[in-house]
């Protein structure tokens, strides 16, 4: 069973009178609790697709289901519910709110949702119980992603995408990260969803989308991941 699945998306945008081709009729999709790596070089497409997934924006043609939401359909009202309610975002810069501490950056991404984790447990859940009240600037790199992760998955997300969730980090911090990432995937029934440019971290994923040019190079599925600490990164 699918918790999204992409057919035929288009994805044009225009710049002055030349008209870019971002995502080329494009079908896949994304299985609840498997953590899909989307990989392909800069331009591929790899963004766009995942703001796809995640009701960011809609395609120009094709359809776009999530469970029993044809979301390819929803106006910017409908987007927005479809967001906070169902999708965790992660980014490669963390996103963390300065002068807030690390209970409180993961507050944000909580307050409106019903069931929601706490604060504190959201950041035991991803190894940091205790840092509640610390500051982002008192936390290292893979801290204040791993705070980042902790405010994405405490509104229990359907899918958790992930944007070059390693890019700022050294190999080990990275490694630790997509073990997280890979835990997600494997004690909960949330969907992670994880672009990188490092092809590596696919070993780790069930499943990988490549890229090129807009147009789907290859979709591999049921891929047997490799355990994280056994990837040549
Ligand atoms: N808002 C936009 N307006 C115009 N063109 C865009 C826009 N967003 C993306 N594009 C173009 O669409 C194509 C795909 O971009 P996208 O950002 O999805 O690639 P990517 O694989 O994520 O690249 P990178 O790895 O560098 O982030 C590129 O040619 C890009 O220039």
């Amino acid at each position: 069973m699918s918790l999204i699945s992409l057919t035929n998306v288009v994805k044009k945008y225009s710049v002055g009178k030349q008209e870019v081709i971002a995502l080329d009729h494009i079908s896949f999709e994304i299985k609840p609790a498997k953590m899909t790596v989307v990989l392909g070089p800069s331009g591929s497409g790899k963004s766009t697709a995942l703001n796809m997934l995640g009701g960011m924006d809609t395609p120009t043609s094709g359809t776009i289901w999530a469970d029993d939401q044809e979301i390819s359909t929803f106006n910017d009202g409908q987007l927005t519910l479809y967001r906070r309610d169902h999708v965790g975002f992660v980014f490669q810069h963390y996103n963390l709110i300065p002068n807030l501490t690390a209970a409180e950056n993961v507050g944000i991404g909580s307050q409106y949702s019903r069931d929601a984790m706490s604060p504190a447990e959201a950041l035991a859940s991803v190894g940091l119980a205790g840092r509640e009240r610390s500051f982002p600037s008192e936390l290292s790199g893979g801290q204040m992603q791993r705070v980042a992760i902790a405010r994405a998955i405490a509104k229990r997300p359907r899918l958790l995408l992930c944007d070059e969730p390693t890019g700022a980090l050294d190999s080990g911090t990275g490694r630790t990260v997509i073990e997280l990432l890979r835990s997600i995937a494997d004690t909960t029934d949330t969907a992670v969803v994880v672009v990188t440019h490092n092809a590596s971290i696919a070993a780790a994923g069930d499943a990988t989308v490549t890229l090129h040019d807009g147009q789907l190079q290859s979709h591999v599925q049921y891929q047997v991941p490799v355990p994280v600490g056994e990837i040549d990164w």
